[in-house]
């Protein structure tokens, strides 16, 4: 039997993920070695602090502080250190020098996405980063070479594990939103700043990735809308659940045609990350937890929908080892990089040239004629109501009643929606508006 070629292995980061892969890389380096053609041989391992303790017990000579050096002399490199630099001079690196890159980082693929992808196709090697969106779901692979004989008209994900435990909690167990938040850093969901996470940052960054590869067009994180959930109450989760809907944070990326827009932004795709109300029986609203899930619509498949765990060491390292076998068969075979197909000319279409459905909550007068006088302020702004549904409550001391209103549209434009908003304000019989969200599913 012939030996197998060794392929060296250079690590950057051993945190949250990059702890678990080099382990499973350790343990598991027999399998991995069959199914790759080649050994994988962990040569080291780059970190800041080389005395740190670690989630798992790895050989101490392993480590190091120079990244520079272990970079030049990897066949293969893995880079999870998360933020812009020095990971982007270090992947760089890595791909001048003929290496191949998996990495994770999903705010460097989603700023500088196009550079390393020219750097990559130049040396010709692979540069992957399955583990950037979604954790350990195959999503990009099955975007970019599956459905590459598809057209993609839709992408709705829950791609963020942090914000979709945090909001998960406080729909099921009324947790508080800064307890929640603790626990997903305690169980390594977040990211090291993770204002990232609930800025919806993150998100975006996954939200440009994903529409990068569903349209065939680059998408940078500025097209891309962008809001946390750092707004969403208590009170507005209470609301949803009560008119029967769960809050979750979309990544959402679709293609709208001038007639779905009433902004002249003509045919484009709308990307954008927002909290949005699901119906309790959409697919979407039952991922819990850390899992993520992304539900595409193309042309001829129809629908689809991938789910797993988004976040987390050991389901992420899944994802980045699955890169790193197939990176390594392609030094094996020689075969070519992988080249990126951003050869769409759609545009990006501003959030006011979003449609979508919206909830509305109102708190106001108890009179006559109010209703109908808002139901023909939506009508004279072409914004449709779909369920319109009030209700009484008494203060039992003050004996003082209020009425709350709850309105759900029709897909209708963001403009249209937003100088509804402003009109309603107007009316003397609103004393205010407590909630404006966008829904989904309805
Ligand atoms: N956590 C998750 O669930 C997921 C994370 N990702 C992505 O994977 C990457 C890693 O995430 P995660 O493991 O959570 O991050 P961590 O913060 O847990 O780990 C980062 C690691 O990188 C090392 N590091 C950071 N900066 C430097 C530097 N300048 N020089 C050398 N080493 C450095 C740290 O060293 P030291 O230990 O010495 O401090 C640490 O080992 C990120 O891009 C993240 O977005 C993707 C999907 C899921
Ligand atoms: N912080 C991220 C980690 C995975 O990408 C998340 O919570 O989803």
């Amino acid at each position: 039997m012939t030996e197998l070629r060794t392929l060296k292995v250079a690590l950057l980061g051993c945190g949250n993920v990059g702890a678990q892969v080099a382990r499973i890389l350790i343990e598991d380096a027999d399998t991995l070695a069959a199914r790759a053609g080649a050994k994988l041989q962990l040569s080291g391992i780059a970190v800041r602090n080389v005395h740190a303790q670690r989630d798992v017990d790895l050989p101490q000579e392993l480590f190091t502080t120079d990244a520079d050096t272990l970079v030049k002399d990897a066949d293969l490199v893995i880079e999870l250190m998360g933020g812009i630099e020095p990971a982007r001079t270090l992947i760089l690196s890595a791909l001048r020098n003929g290496a191949c890159v998996v990495t994770g980082n999903k705010a460097l693929v989603a700023q500088d996405g196009p550079t390393l992808h020219e750097e990559a196709d130049k040396a010709g090697v692979q540069l992957s980063y399955e583990a950037a969106v979604a954790g350990a779901i195959p999503i990009l692979r099955p975007i970019r070479d599956s459905l590459a004989g598809d057209r993609i008209t839709r992408v709705l994900g829950i791609v963020n594990g942090t914000t979709n435990f945090i909001l998960d909690q406080m729909d099921t167990t009324g947790a508080q939103f800064a307890d929640a938040l603790a626990e997903a850093q305690r169980l390594g969901y977040a990211e090291a700043d993770p204002t990232a996470d609930v800025e919806g940052h993150d998100a975006a960054a996954k939200a440009a990735i994903l529409a990068s590869l569903s349209f065939h067009t680059r998408f940078a994180l500025e097209n891309v809308h962008c809001e946390g959930i750092t707004s969403v109450t208590a009170a507005d989760i209470a609301a949803a659940k009560d008119a029967g809907f769960v809050i979750k944070l979309l990544a959402i990326a679709e293609k709208l045609n001038v007639a779905d827009t009433e902004t002249g932004g003509g045919e484009g795709v709308s990307v954008r990350v927002h909290p949005t109300l699901l119906p309790r029986e959409h697919p979407l609203a039952a991922v819990h937890g850390a899992f993520n899930a992304v539900f595409i619509e193309a042309e001829n498949a129809g629908e689809l929908m991938f789910y797993g765990q988004g976040a987390g060491g050991t389901p992420t390292a899944s994802a980045v080892l699955g890169d790193l076998v197939s990176a390594a068969r392609s030094l094996v075979l020689g075969g070519p990089g992988r080249t990126e197909t951003t050869t769409g000319q759609v545009s990006a279409l501003p959030i006011d040239a979003a449609v979508t459905s919206y909830y509305i909550g109102l708190d106001v007068a108890d009179q006559p004629g109010v209703l109908a006088r808002i139901a023909q302020l939506f009508a004279e702004h072409g914004v449709s109501i779909e369920i319109m549904r009030q209700t009484i409550h008494r203060d039992a001391e003050s004996n003082v009643e209020s009425a709350e209103l709850r309105i759900v549209t029709h897909r209708a434009s963001e403009a249209a929606l937003a100088a509804t908003v402003e009109a309603v304000k107007g009316l003397d019989v609103i004393n205010s508006v407590t909630s404006v969200l966008r829904v989904e599913g309805v």
